[in-house]
């Protein structure tokens, strides 16, 4: 397992991982209202403890490890809340464009941050929806289960939030265990994978379809060459 702090936003790495082909590596922003954990659930994964008080700046971390025999990178864009509720911060858009999947997080004993996570999956649907036919991969994430006796939001409502909006779910504690971290992170990157997959086969059905059109619309011309 490699962690490293990589870099503040805008200053991150190519993409292509050191030219190997075997490597995965996935863009992954949280986002969220303020206080509901997105710090601690990056921190839980990169080094699977939970340490209960947390910085404000603003990172992306790498983290690499062996999945299925593959080696797997995550780049983890860990934003911090503006006052506003995460929806209006000039960095939005870069971070938007820059991942290829969100995990949106909400407190269960925050009503407000669960309307905030409803107001991003819009917000992103629209950014990636003008360019990309495919939905983006989203997890969204209720974080701080242990604190259930302060419940404001059902599990329920989070279930079917996810599923009107076609995204995973996940309702964890970062504070509790390392488990429900690691299933929603993983839950994310198979969403990625087949977004990508189904990304190739709409270029490819395109490129067969671009192809098919250049041989007929030839064909169409030298018939009505071969009449004048
Ligand atoms: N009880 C409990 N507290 C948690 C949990 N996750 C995070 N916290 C606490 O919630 C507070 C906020 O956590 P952060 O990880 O800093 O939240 P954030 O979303 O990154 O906050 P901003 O940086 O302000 O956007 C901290 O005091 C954490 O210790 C959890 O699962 N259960």
């Amino acid at each position: 397992m490699v962690v490293r702090v990589n870099q503040r936003p805008g200053h991150q790495r190519s993409r292509t991982m050191d030219g190997n082909p075997h490597k995965f590596e996935a863009n992954i922003a949280l986002l969220g209202a303020e206080n509901v954990g997105k710090s601690a659930l990056t921190v839980r994964f990169l080094t699977r403890r939970f340490i209960g008080e947390y910085g404000d700046i603003e990172s992306i971390y790498t983290h690499c490890d062996m999945i299925d025999g593959r080696e797997i990178c995550f780049n983890i864009w860990d934003s911090v809340c503006p006052q506003n509720g995460g929806i209006a911060d000039h960095n939005i858009n870069k971070r938007l464009q820059w991942a290829d999947g969100f995990i949106l997080v909400y407190s269960i004993c925050d009503r407000a941050s669960f309307a905030v996570v409803e107001q991003q999956v819009q917000r992103i649907r629209r950014a990636k929806g003008i360019k990309c036919p495919v939905a983006p991969p989203i997890i969204i994430v209720g974080n701080k289960r242990d604190l259930r006796h302060r419940r404001t939001v059902s599990s329920e409502e989070g279930r079917l939030l996810a599923l009107a909006a076609d995204c995973g779910f996940f309702e964890i504690s970062a504070a509790e265990n390392y488990h429900g971290v690691l299933l929603a992170f993983h839950g994310l990157l198979d969403l990625i994978r087949e977004t990508r997959a189904l990304k190739k086969g709409a270029a490819g059905i395109k490129g067969i379809v671009r192809s098919v059109s250049a041989v007929f619309g030839r064909k169409r011309n030298d018939a009505k060459d071969a009449q004048d």
